[in-house]
């Protein structure tokens, strides 16, 4: 079922507008915990290249939505309802696998999270516990959803993340919920291939280091970070951006045009080539852009427009969103919610 129709069958979910405010919205990378400031977008700027034909799918599709933080006991009154078509994206890569702690090429080999790679998870969670997430995408590899699931844990409107089991119509309905408020309750998570880690061909279960002693570092650096040269038998960037992004357009893009909060928990290079479509960087550019394990990244998508707002990697996390009027709002009615 696309993600759409899906969205529509599991009932009425949170939605959150944001307003963009002067933050200085320079592209930052990261590498291993340093964020270089290159500078790419100026204050004020944004990205909109190509996305005319999105904008113009999404618009017939937007609907009324419901104030953020409306909840069944909350009694959502028709004041509380408003149409928006900004939403909050967030991107975050997979906390530490079994396979990075090793050092090793890791690819589509399922591998899961280390204990630490499960506190990163955690930690990331706390970060963007008071951002609203309507639904949720993963890669099919479990590394990339059980980072999302410990994210969601820490969350603060404590909704559940339900996996969605659309393999075949047998999964589809013994998945089904029978109570609308319990519906309201949940969020989404799609888990969609596309969204895997490149393919790592031969070197899949290799040693980095090893590799790098018996090819030539260089080799070595030319087939993880070049933009358009495979590892043997694996994908390049370009290769696993074709997929990744071409997904993102299809299921993703369309739904923050139309005001709903995502949240895409994948991995280094799948989320490089999104990253490298929503900044609109240059396959030079893309080279130099690292990603950590378990940072959160928050974009706001707004008229077919995408604002990096930034990471959380500071050690707190208003000091990093640097909060928008309606995402503070937002924040607010979940204390309130909890007094
Ligand atoms: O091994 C991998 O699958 C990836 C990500 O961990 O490695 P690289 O840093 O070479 O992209």
């Amino acid at each position: 079922m696309a993600a759409t129709a899906f969205h529509q069958a599991i009932g009425t979910l949170i939605n959150s507008g944001f307003q963009q405010e002067n933050g200085n919205t320079s592209l930052r990378l990261i590498s291993n915990g340093f964020r270089v400031d290159v500078g790419l977008l100026k204050k004020g700027s944004s990205c909109s290249r190509g996305r005319s034909s999105v904008v113009a799918q999404a618009s017939s599709s937007q609907t009324s939505v419901l104030n953020p933080v409306s909840s069944p006991s909350n009694n959502t009154s028709t004041d509380s309802r408003k149409k928006t078509n900004e939403a909050a994206l967030i991107l975050i890569r997979h906390g530490e696998s079994l396979w990075n702690e090793k050092n090793l090429f890791t690819g589509c080999v399922d591998v899961p999270l280390t204990k630490k790679g499960v506190e990163e998870a955690i930690e990331a969670g706390q970060r963007i516990s008071n951002i609203p997430v309507d639904i949720i995408y993963t890669s099919a590899l479990i590394r990339a959803q059980m980072t999302a699931m410990l994210a969601m844990a820490q969350h603060r409107r404590k909704k559940v993340p339900i996996v969605m089991h659309n393999e075949s119509e047998q999964a589809k309905s013994w998945s089904q919920i029978f109570s609308e408020e319990t519906k309201k309750q949940c969020i989404p998570v799609i888990t969609a291939w596309q969204l895997n880690e490149r393919m790592y061909g031969e070197l899949q279960g290799l040693n980095k280091q090893e590799t790098a002693d018996r090819y030539g570092k260089e080799q070595v650096h030319e087939w993880r970070r070049s933009y358009d040269i495979p590892p043997p038998n694996g994908e390049s960037l370009e290769m696993c951006a074709q997929r990744a992004v071409a997904y993102f357009k299809e299921h993703i893009e369309p739904l923050l045009l139309s005001g709903k909060n995502v949240m895409v928990a994948a991995h280094g290079n799948s989320l490089r080539s999104i990253i490298m479509y929503l900044d609109q960087l240059t396959s030079q550019e893309v080279i130099s852009l690292e990603l950590s394990t378990g940072i959160p990244m928050l974009y706001i998508s707004k008229e077919g427009k995408f604002v990096r707002r930034g990471s959380p990697v500071g050690p707190t996390e208003a000091g990093v969103y640097a909060y928008t009027k309606n995402l503070a709002l937002y924040r607010q009615k979940l204390d309130e919610m909890v007094q």
